[in-house]
């Protein structure tokens, strides 16, 4: 972690200038330990290195496995639910055409592909318990009393599949959230929490899930390997894993082939930081 701290310092000193601002040269804008390092100029004391290994060791804990795993969740509910998955490919045809490759910015435009995400966090919340939190001063939750200092515990997977909120409770029905694409729907669905110590990670995680998700559906089509239905039974870890890893068949689109340059791209700026990967963790 410490040199990616120093290789993001080396391209932050080579861009010169006193470091304010969101874009360091060139319109590039800062990645998040730039603005860090920015940070660390004016307050080098409080933001020590030490500081920002640990802020991008919690980002990256709480971040990876929630996201992977929601995708996860989502790519094994479209292949039991192949109408779905069908529809949110016409979705994404309709919207993008086949000359391009899906882009985060295009999440927004695409309505089910959010009910669909938002579907997967109700029956599959990475976080079924939230975060422990603790009441700093006497309050009263749902008619009790719960005095200060209590560790409270909010059981999410039971508020979103409970059939008094949800029709159907158990089944996979993107619909139901037609219209309410990227609205709360009060506290019946909240799978990045809630208030001040909600996830702050929720807008990213949103364009991030929705952006892989939407490349895998947009590149390839998706079979199960057997006749039988993928097992959707819950493992055991702090964020929901999937009992059984998904196993699938997949098929390069024609649009996909076309979109390889795209791609190509991508990888050539992920390999830039490749060396870096096996010791990040
Ligand atoms: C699908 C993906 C994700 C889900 C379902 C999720 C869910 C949650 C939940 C339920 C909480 C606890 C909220 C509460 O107790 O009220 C939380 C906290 C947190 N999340 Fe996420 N999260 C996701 C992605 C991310 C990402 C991408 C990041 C950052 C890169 C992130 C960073 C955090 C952090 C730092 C906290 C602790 C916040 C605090 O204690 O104040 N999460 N997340």
């Amino acid at each position: 972690m410490q040199e990616l701290v120093e290789g993001c310092r080396r391209r932050f000193n080579s861009y010169g200038g006193d470091g304010s601002g969101d874009v360091v040269a060139e319109g590039k804008t800062k990645t998040m330990i730039e603005m860090l390092l920015a940070l660390q100029a004016k307050e080098p004391d409080y933001y020590t290195d030490a500081l920002i290994r640990n802020f991008m060791m919690v980002l990256l804990t709480a971040g990876t496995d929630t996201s992977a795993g929601t995708t996860e969740w989502a790519l094994s509910l479209l292949l039991n639910h192949p109408h779905v998955l069908k529809k949110a490919q016409l979705e994404i045809d309709n919207h993008i055409g086949h000359n391009r490759l899906i882009d985060e910015s295009d999440i927004a435009e695409l309505p089910y592909l959010r009910c669909i995400m938002n579907e997967t966090l109700r029956l599959y919340p990475a976080g079924p318990l939230l975060v422990p939190h603790e009441s700093s001063e006497q309050c009263t939750v749902g008619g009790y009393r719960v005095p200060a200092g209590t560790m409270l515990l909010v059981n999410a997977w039971a508020i979103h599949n409970d059939p008094k909120n949800w029709e159907d409770a158990r089944e996979f029905k993107p619909e139901r959230f037609e219209g309410l694409e990227g609205n709360r729907d009060g506290f019946r669905l909240m799978p990045f929490g809630s208030g001040r110590r909600g996830c702050p990670g929720e807008a990213l995680a949103v364009r991030m899930v929705g952006f892989g998700l939407g490349c895998l559906i947009q590149c390839f089509d998706w079979e199960r390997v057997g006749k039988e239905l993928v097992d959707m039974n819950e493992g055991v870890g702090l964020s929901m894993p999937k009992a059984e890893p998904l196993m699938a068949y997949c098929r390069a689109r024609p649009v996909a082939t076309k979109l390889l340059s795209q791609i190509e791209t991508t990888v050539v700026i992920v390999e830039e930081y490749s060396h870096l990967w096996p010791k990040i963790l």
